[in-house]
């Protein structure tokens, strides 16, 4: 009880929001339509079962007009309903494209809200593959709802008209065993409920490891696809190193586990559905073994046994929703935690950045950046680096060297405002614009034009200007194919990366530039001519770079290391300042 509490408490917490939004007068609006065209069609139901008895007696009675009459009725109800299944299926489906609609941005934004997505994925909780959540489970999510609550909702009214109808039949009919009657008030409607709850608990009983089964089957699914995907964006690396078979094996191993949970689906869904047919078709013959007697004793005419027989179907339909939906409630219940998962591992990254204490950024309005107490940290808590009392002046180029995995990258990417784990103040000069390049620049897919200017929309940046960079860095063949689109990170090579890389930084020119081992791949003397074509175009900017060749040296008018201090590394520790003619090479 307390588990259905707990997950009606998690749908309204996911379902909710959408009915108060922007969209909440189409919402609701369509919501109310679909529940009043639900609630007509049990109307319509009782209207034929009450048909159903006239039109039988009329059949036993030999009475043709009443019999054409009912024919002429009949048609009417069964155009109506008709009409109105139509429409409640199609505004049903109108309301779940919308509610989609909203939820899907809903969770873009979330994920997309700043650095959240990297975050996330840093502290590896329970949001494996976001992808997934945004797009299938979603969709699910709002399908399986209206299909489960319309369905429930038109399971209780039904049951509360056809249990009338049923009382009533059973002072017709009264139990009737070897020429006696037994008064039990309602004896059609008792046993309709215990026919149902006996097949409700047991098939709660039989079913109930499904619900884990299908949720380890969608995770088992969308492990394997990812690992594919993993795969194919790191084709070329797998096929140098020949790891096509490591690759198989581990696909293979993955996928395993797909059919192997596949398997305990089938053995469990077997049994299950050995037992709601087996059901089923008992069901369809009870109520005429339960009123034969009375029939037979001719007391009472066709068309109140057939009138039984149905209306103790819909009591019985009604009753046993969830033996029915059972498959689709376990569903369900695995879309709603996938859901709730990716909404805690969302505010969990903001509750950490508001609990615990984190790197802060903080807008100064010196002109230079400044590190105070600064101690960067793993994910695990584990210090790293340490930097206090350093400023970078405007206009200054500096070189921050140091060990591998010493943690010159996690430096900027606390600089950067992303890496929120560790303590200390890193002040940045108000409305300063920052632009980290890393050794391998990220292109999204589409026109080359667009790739060199992202973050920048489309058209921001004319060709013109566009061209003039990529001729400076030395890419004029890729000048004359702005508008073609393509996978610039899979056909360019490395090299070539990086130049469209320091286009980007040409066009966008910010004030502070940070270069991740940007140039690392070129030749020394295109780094020489791409690092003097920075001082040339960018005066104003500050350049901070992390690189291990000592040819950089020429270009920075400071060196900074990372010097091993115990167990981490400090900025500006022991190292020697080295002085350095600024454009010089
Ligand atoms: N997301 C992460 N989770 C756990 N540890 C991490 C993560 N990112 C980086 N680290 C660890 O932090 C340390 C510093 O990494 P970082 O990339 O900053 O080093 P680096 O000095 O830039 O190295 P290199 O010169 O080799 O590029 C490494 O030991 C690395 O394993």
């Amino acid at each position: 009880m307390t588990n259905i509490r707990a997950t009606l408490a998690i749908v309204w917490r996911i379902a909710a929001p959408y009915f108060r939004s922007e969209d909440k007068w189409a919402g609701r609006g369509l919501l109310a339509a679909v529940i009043a065209l639900e609630l007509s069609l049990v109307a319509i139901n009782v209207l034929v079962s009450q048909w159903q008895n006239r039109f039988f007696s009329a059949i036993q009675g030999y009475e043709l007009d009443r019999f054409v009459r009912e024919i002429w009725i009949f048609l009417v109800l069964a155009f109506t309903f008709v009409a109105l299944a139509v429409y409640k299926l199609y505004l049903n489906q109108w309301l779940q494209i919308r509610w989609r609609r909203w939820l899907t941005q809903h969770y873009l934004a979330e994920w997309l809200n700043g650095p959240t997505h990297y975050r996330m994925q840093l502290k590896g909780d329970a949001a494996d593959n976001p992808d997934q959540r945004i797009t299938e489970d979603v969709k699910s999510f709002v399908e399986q709802t209206l299909t489960l609550g319309l369905g429930l909702l038109s399971s209780v009214v039904t049951l509360a008209s056809f249990v009338v109808i049923l009382w009533g039949l059973s002072d017709k009919a009264p139990l009737h065993i070897y020429g006696t009657d037994i008064v039990v008030p309602g004896f059609l409607v008792w046993c309709a409920l215990v026919y149902a709850i006996l097949g409700t608990a047991l098939t709660h009983w039989i079913g109930s490891p499904l619900i884990n089964l299908n949720f380890e089957q969608q995770r088992f699914e969308a492990d394997f696809r990812f690992n594919l995907i993993r795969v194919r964006e790191n084709s070329e690396q797998i096929a140098l190193l020949k790891g096509e078979s490591a690759e198989r094996g581990n696909l293979l191993q993955r996928f395993g586990f797909v059919i192997g949970n596949w398997y305990a689906i089938m053995s469990r869904t077997k049994r299950l559905t050995a037992f709601t047919a087996s059901y089923g078709q008992a069901a369809v013959i009870f109520p005429y073994v339960m009123v034969a007697p009375a029939y037979f004793a001719k007391r009472i005419q066709l068309g109140d046994m057939m009138q039984t027989g149905s209306a103790f179907s819909s009591v019985q339909d009604a009753l046993s929703f969830f033996v029915s939906a059972y498959r689709s409630l376990a569903e369900w219940r695995s879309v709603i935690a996938r859901l709730d998962g990716f909404e805690m591992s969302v505010s969990s990254v903001a509750e950490t950045a508001a609990r615990e204490p984190t790197v802060a950024i903080a807008p100064t309005s010196n002109a230079a950046i400044g590190l105070e107490q600064l101690l960067v940290k793993l994910p695990n808590g584990e210090p790293l680096v340490a930097a206090n009392a350093i400023a970078i002046e405007p206009g200054e180029r500096v070189l921050v060297t140091g060990p591998s995995g010493s943690g010159k990258s996690t430096l900027f990417r606390a600089i950067a405002g992303i890496w929120p784990f560790g303590t200390g103040t890193i002040a940045i000069p108000e409305n300063a614009r920052l632009m980290m390049l890393p050794q391998r620049p990220y292109f999204p897919i589409g026109p080359l034009g667009d790739a060199v200017i992202y973050p920048a929309e489309h058209g921001v940046i004319g060709p013109d200007k566009i061209a003039e960079a990529l001729n400076a860095v030395g890419m004029p063949r890729l000048a004359k194919r702005l508008d073609e689109s393509g996978h610039w990170n899979r056909m360019l090579s490395l090299g070539e990366q990086q130049r469209l890389g320091l286009a980007r930084a040409l066009l966008h020119a910010p004030d502070y530039l940070f270069l991740d081992e940007a140039t690392a791949s070129l030749d020394e003397p295109s780094e020489a001519r791409l690092y003097r074509l920075l001082t040339e175009k960018l005066p104003q900017a500050t350049i901070v770079s992390i690189g291990h060749r000592s040819t950089l040296d020429a270009f920075h008018t400071r060196k900074v290391a990372l010097v091993k201090d115990g167990a981490i590394h400090v900025l500006g520790g022991a190292a020697p300042a080295e002085k350095a003619p600024s454009a010089a090479g």
